[in-house]
């Protein structure tokens, strides 16, 4: 994290994307050798663990529930870059108009731009007292995975997964309350299995009555938008399973249905069901 903070403040205040990337690489690495295999995290407390995790899956998997809900378990930060990129167009900044543009056709903010919002949120962090992280939407190309490589140790990719089926309704469901903030989701996921595929059920999570009427829409939400932000997905995020399965860091999760089901079931995964209970039974 310190390298990324030191960089930023070298590079500040604004950095190309080749700057960008020669001053990233010119920090020393650890690049461990690749592995074949996935090893699940060791059984060990999150306090003795080094959260710098990355999660990975398409538009709609639910990256994001369960990513912030995995930080306020483990006291680390959710850094989701939609939500960094959303709240600078919300600012009006200088670059918004670019921004809202490029987002609400589906496509990919420049690399420039997004380690430019990351690398900020990173040093803010960082003097705040903050360590480890859960990145949420980034990587999101080989470019900026290798960026990241040149900086920053990942120790775990998690890849979720989800019937593609279900991913274009979750999207479509998607309702954010503008005064809470709150994610909420009215889509009733119910898919039949046939041809030996399991079927898959997934209730709608609902808000509370008070955020009832304050419920709000991406602009990105829509048909076109999430078919094309799948399909972005498909060609230049997917190839990062590659990356990181070679490299002996992905854990493939495929989530078995909402999150009564799948909740448990990642935290097996993780190696963090001990830890929940623990935490739980203190509360
Ligand atoms: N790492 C990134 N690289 C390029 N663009 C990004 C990145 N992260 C977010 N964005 C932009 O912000 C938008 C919203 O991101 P996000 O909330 O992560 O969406 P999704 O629901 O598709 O995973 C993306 O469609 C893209 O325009």
């Amino acid at each position: 994290m310190a390298a990324i903070t030191r960089l930023v403040k070298r590079a500040s205040p604004s950095l190309s994307s080749t700057a960008a990337r020669r001053l990233f690489c010119s920090e020393s690495s650890s690049h461990a050798p690749p592995h074949e295999h996935f090893h699940a995290p060791p059984r060990k407390d999150p306090k003795d663990r080094n959260v710098q995790w990355v999660f990975l899956g398409c538009p709609g998997v639910g990256k994001g529930t369960y990513a912030s809900r995995l930080c306020n378990l483990l006291g680390v930060p959710h850094i989701a870059t939609g939500d960094l990129v959303r709240h600078e167009l919300a600012s009006k900044g200088p670059l918004s108009s670019q921004l809202s543009e490029i987002v609400n056709q589906g496509k990919l903010v420049s690399d420039e731009i997004i380690i430019n919002l990351l690398s900020k949120r990173l040093a803010d962090g960082e003097a705040k007292g903050e360590s480890g992280f859960i990145l949420d939407g980034f990587p999101r190309t080989i470019n900026q995975a290798e960026i990241l490589e040149g900086v920053i140790d990942i120790d775990l990719v998690v890849n979720l997964k989800l019937q593609e089926e279900a991913l274009l309704a979750k999207c479509l469901g998607r309702r954010i309350c503008n005064q809470c903030g709150g994610n909420f989701n009215v889509a009733s996921i119910d898919i039949k299995g046939e041809n030996g595929s399991p079927g898959m059920f997934m209730a709608p999570l609902l808000p509370p009555a008070n955020c009832m009427s304050k419920l709000i829409t991406r602009a990105d939400d829509t048909e076109d938008v999430v078919k094309e932000r799948l399909r972005i997905y498909n060609e230049m995020t997917q190839p990062l399973e590659e990356f990181y399965r070679s490299r002996g860091k992905l854990l493939e999760f495929n989530l078995p249905g909402g999150i009564p089901e799948s909740w448990p079931k990642l935290l097996q995964a993780l190696n963090l069901d001990d830890y929940d209970e623990k935490r739980s039974a203190a509360a």
